[in-house]
C-alpha cells in the first residue's frame, strides 16, 4: 500500500500556511510518524518541514519525500493539536506555532572522543599486574581508568588527571590496552548548582486544605483549573512541592512555569532540592545546546518535572498530570513575538487535551483569573496568612507633593531617610525600588525646551552615567551626551527624571558607610551577575539593594525589614486600562519582600497621587476591594474580562503608507461589521499607536472589542484576506495581537 504524508513546510508565509502532500518512498516508510522532521522538494528547492498527518490514498500526483530525520519525534498528536489551537486562537501560521513548540535552533548532539579501557576491568587489572612495575606512568593511567570506568575523559584530560603526557596514553592505545571512543556528552545546565536536599515541611492548616483540594482535583483525572491565591510569604511554593509529590505518586509529570526573571538558582534549587534529578530546567538563558539536551532528557522520560519560563509549557511530556503557573498575573507569560500566545491560556488548553490540572498561584491574581473564580470556571483556594502567623508589613504612603512643599528637594522623603538610617544602625537590610533604569530619564535644553530623542523611536533618550551616554531603551541606540543643544546651541542642558543609577548614587552620598548595590538590566548583563548580587544580598554583604522590578518578585530574604518605593506613579501614568491593576500588583509584590523573617517589616511608598485607589488598597493589602472597584470599571467601560480585544498594528518606515493601509483596513472592517450585523463589536481607530515609532517603523493601530472572540477572529481574518487582495502596499507589516496585554 502506498503512503502519503501531509507536511507543513518551514516557511512562515501566508501562501504556504497549509499542509502539502508528499508520497513516501518505500525506503522511508518505516520512519513515518507525526512530528518527524522531513526534507521535501518545494518548487525548485529542498526545504525542511514537519509531518502533521499520514494519509493512505490521494487521487492526485505528488512528489516524493526526500528524507525523514529519524532521531526524534518533535511533537506528538497532543502537541500538534495544541499548535493548531494556538494558530487559530492567536491568528498565526501553524508553522509558527509548531516552531514555538519544538526546540529552537540547529541542534547538534555534542560528542567527544574519550578514552576507555579496551578490556574488561578484571582483564585490565591483570594487565597491570603483568606490567610488574615497569612503565610506571602507564600503570597509573590504567589504574585510574580501572577505578573510574565511567568517566568520560579525553586523552588530554586524562593525561592531566594522572599528571602525564598524551604520549603515555598513545603508548597504551598502541598496545591495545585502551582505546578511543566517541561518546555523547550531555550538557547539564545545573551542574554548577549545589542544592540541599529537603523534606516535605509539615504544612500549615491552610496549606493542608490547599493540598487536599488539589489532590482531589488530580484524582478526578479531568482537566480543571485552580487559582491558589496566597498572600506573599504564605508558603505557596511548599503547596506546589507537595502537589508535585502527589503527581509523581500517580506516575505522572508536572510542568512548573515561573516568570523568566524568577528563574534563579534559588528557585531551581527549591525544586531540585526536593526532587533531585527528576527535575529538568528550560529557560532562555541556556545555550541552544543545553536546552536541546534538557529537551531530550524530558523526551526520553528521564525526568518527571520541568521548571521553566513561558515556553516550558510545551515540554514534551506524554503523561502530564499538573501544570503550575507561579505568579500567574505576570505579563511576561504573554509572548510579544508571533505567535503572541499567553502561557496561561495555552496551559489550560493543554490540560484540557491531556486531562491535567492547572494550578495558578499568586498573591495578586490577574483580574481575568479572579473573575473566572467568581463565575465558577476556576476553583479558588486561599492562603490568607503568612507562614507562622507573621504579620503582613505595615505600609506607609508619603505624599511627595507635601515633601516638596516642606522644602525636601531630594528623592527620599524624611521618613524614608530616617528608616534607612535606623536599618543601617540595626544591621538590617533594605530594598529600594524604582521601575526606571539609567540615571536621568530625559535630557532637555533649558533655553528652547528641546528634548533629546531617539532617531528611530518616538521616545526620549535616557541618560546613563559610567560610561556617560544617552541611550534608547527600545532599540538600544546610543549617542554621546551633547555639550550644546543640537537645536539652539545653548549650553544650558538639564537632566530630568530619576533612574535607578541616580538613586544608587544619591544613597551612596547619604550613607557613605553603607554597602549599596543595584540590580537592573544594566548591572546584570554579564552572565552570572544577577546571581552574584542576589547571593551577596542574601549573605548580608549588601545593606541596601536598589533595583527595578527585578527585585520585586519572589525573593525570600529573611533580614529585609524595609522596602522603599521611590515613586509609585510610573506605571499609573501609562495609557493603558490595566495601569491600575499593574500598579496594585507591583506594589503588593514589592511590599511582600519585607518582614519575611522573624522581624517585622515596613514599607514606604512615595507617590504624587497617593489618593489613587491602587495605592490606597495596596497599603491595606486589600485585594478583594481592589478587585471589586476595578472589575466595576471594566464592566462599565467594556474592557476584559467582559470583552475580548484584538489589536492590529500596521507599521512601515513610510508613515503615509501606514496611514493608507490603516484606513483601508478600517474601512474593510466597518463594511464587514455591517454585513454580519456586528452590533456587539466595536472598532476603535485607526489611530497612531501610543508608541508612534519604534526602530524607524511608524505605527498605527486598529482595536477591535467584542464579547464573542471567535466572531472577532473571523472578522479579522476575513478583513486581512480582503486587504491583501486590495492592498498595493504589501510592504506594510500587519501584526495581529489577540488578547493583548500591552496597548503600546
Ligand atoms: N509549612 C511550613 N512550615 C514552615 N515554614 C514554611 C512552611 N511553608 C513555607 N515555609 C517557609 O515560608 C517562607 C515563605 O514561603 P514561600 O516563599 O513559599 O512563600 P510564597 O507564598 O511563595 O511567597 P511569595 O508570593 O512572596 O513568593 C519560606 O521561607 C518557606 O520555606
Ligand atoms: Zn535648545
Ligand atoms: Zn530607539
Amino acid at each position: 500500500m502506498c503512503k502519503y504524508v501531509a507536511v507543513m513546510v518551514d516557511l512562515p508565509v501566508e501562501q504556504v500556511d497549509k499542509p502539502f502532500t508528499y508520497k513516501v518512498p518505500d525506503r522511508l516508510k518505516k520512519d513515518v510518524e507525526i512530528g518527524r522532521r522531513v526534507i521535501v522538494p518545494f518548487g525548485r528547492r529542498k526545504i525542511e518541514g514537519y509531518i502533521i498527518d499520514i494519509v493512505e490514498e490521494v487521487d492526485f500526483d505528488t512528489k516524493d519525500v526526500i528524507n525523514i530525520f529519524t532521531s526524534f519525534q518533535f511533537f506528538n498528536q497532543e502537541l500538534l493539536d495544541l499548535a493548531k489551537w494556538i494558530s487559530e486562537y492567536y491568528q498565526c501560521y501553524l508553522i509558527s506555532a509548531l516552531k514555538a513548540i519544538v526546540p529552537s535552533g540547529k541542534n547538534k548532539i555534542k560528542t567527544k572522543r574519550v578514552i576507555k579501557l579496551a578490556q574488561s576491568i578484571a582483564q585490565s587489572k591483570e594487565i597491570i599486574n603483568e606490567m610488574n612495575g615497569r612503565a610506571y606512568k602507564q600503570i597509573e593511567v590504567l589504574s585510574y581508568l580501572v577505578e573510574n570506568p565511567n568517566l568520560l575523559l579525553t586523552s588530554t584530560e586524562l593525561a592531566q588527571k594522572v599528571d602525564t603526557t598524551p604520549s603515555t596514553i598513545r603508548a597504551l592505545v598502541d598496545k591495545g590496552f585502551i582505546l578511543y571512543q566517541v561518546e555523547e556528552v550531555r550538557r547539564n545546565p545545573c551542574s554548577h548548582l549545589n542544592f540541599k536536599t529537603t523534606k516535605a515541611l509539615s504544612p500549615t492548616e491552610d496549606q493542608q486544605i490547599a493540598i487536599k483540594e488539589i489532590s482531589n482535583s488530580l484524582a478526578e483525572e479531568e482537566s480543571s483549573t485552580i487559582l491558589l491565591k496566597g498572600v506573599t510569604g504564605s508558603g505557596k511554593t511548599e503547596v506546589y512541592l507537595q502537589a508535585i509529590a502527589k503527581v509523581l505518586e500517580a506516575g505522572k509529570e508536572t510542568i512548573v512555569l515561573v516568570p523568566e526573571i524568577s528563574l534563579t538558582p534559588q528557585t531551581i534549587s527549591r525544586f531540585k532540592g526536593r526532587f533531585g534529578n527528576q527535575v529538568a530546567v528550560l529557560h532562555s538563558q541556556l545555550s541552544t545546546g543545553e536546552r536541546f539536551d534538557e529537551w531530550r532528557r524530558i523526551k526520553e522520560c528521564n525526568v518527571k518535572i520541568v521548571v521553566g519560563a513561558r515556553s516550558a509549557v510545551f515540554a514534551p511530556f506524554n503523561n502530564l498530570g499538573l501544570i503550575i503557573i507561579d505568579e500567574e498575573h505576570e505579563s511576561s507569560y504573554k509572548q510579544d513575538d508571533h505567535p503572541k500566545y499567553h502561557a496561561r491560556e495555552v496551559a489550560i488548553k493543554r490540560a484540557e487535551l491531556s486531562d491535567a490540572v492547572v494550578l495558578l498561584g499568586t498573591a495578586t491574581p490577574s483580574l481575568e483569573s479572579y473573575h473566572r473564580t467568581q463565575i465558577g470556571e476556576y476553583k479558588l483556594i486561599e492562603l490568607p496568612k503568612r507562614v507562622d502567623d507573621r504579620p503582613l508589613p505595615e505600609v506607609e504612603i508619603i505624599d511627595l507633593r507635601e515633601e516638596l512643599k516642606s522644602g525636601n528637594k531630594t528623592m527620599f522623603s524624611e521618613l524614608l531617610q530616617e528608616e534607612l538610617k535606623d536599618r543601617l544602625a540595626k544591621g538590617e537590610q533594605s530594598m529600594i525600588f524604582l521601575n526606571r533604569r539609567g540615571f536621568s530619564t530625559f535630557v532637555q535644553c533649558r533655553e528652547c525646551g528641546h528634548v533629546m530623542e531617539c532617531n528611530d523611536c518616538d521616545v526620549s533618550l535616557t541618560y546613563h552615567a559610567n560610561p556617560t551616554i544617552l541611550q534608547c531603551h527600545y532599540c538600544d541606540y546610543k549617542e554621546d551626551v551633547p555639550n550644546t543643544c543640537p537645536n539652539c546651541g545653548s549650553i544650558y542642558i538639564k537632566y530630568f527624571g530619576v533612574g535607578t543609577q541616580k538613586v544608587e548614587e544619591s544613597l551612596k552620598e547619604l550613607y557613605p558607610e553603607a554597602t549599596i548595590a543595584r540590580m537592573d538590566v544594566d548591572t546584570t548583563r554579564r552572565k552570572g551577575a544577577y546571581q552574584q548580587i542576589l547571593s551577596s544580598f542574601k549573605q548580608g554583604e549588601i545593606d541596601i539593594l536598589v533595583g527595578t522590578q527585578m527585585i520585586a518578585k519572589g525573593h525570600d530574604f529573611a533580614n529585609v525589614t524595609l522596602v522603599g518605593v521611590i515613586t509609585a506613579d510610573t506605571a499609573l501614568n501609562l495609557p493603558d486600562f490595566r495601569a491600575g491593576e499593574r500598579t496594585f500588583q507591583l506594589l503588593t509584590q514589592v511590599a511582600g519582600r519585607t518582614g519575611r523573617g522573624d522581624k517585622e517589616g515596613k514599607v514606604i511608598i512615595q507617590s504624587y497621587t497617593p489618593e489613587h485607589y491602587s495605592i490606597q488598597l495596596a497599603q491595606e493589602h486589600d485585594y478583594k476591594s481592589f478587585y471589586q472597584l476595578e472589575i466595576g470599571t471594566r464592566e462599565i467601560a467594556l474592557y476584559p474580562p467582559f470583552t475580548h480585544l484584538i489589536n492590529i498594528t500596521m507599521s512601515n518606515e513610510d508613515e503615509d503608507k501606514v496611514i493608507k493601509v490603516s484606513n483601508q483596513l478600517g474601512e474593510i472592517l466597518s463594511a464587514e461589521m455591517n454585513k454580519i450585523d456586528g452590533e456587539d463589536i466595536m472598532l476603535l481607530g485607526p489611530v497612531q499607536a501610543p508608541l508612534a515609532k519604534v526602530r524607524g517603523q511608524y505605527r498605527w493601530q486598529l482595536l477591535l472589542k467584542g464579547k464573542d472572540l471567535s466572531q472577532l477572529r473571523l472578522l479579522t481574518s476575513q478583513a486581512l484576506t480582503e486587504l491583501k487582495d486590495l492592498s498595493t502596499l504589501k510592504s506594510v507589516r500587519v501584526s495581529v495581537d489577540v488578547d493583548p496585554l500591552g496597548m503600546l
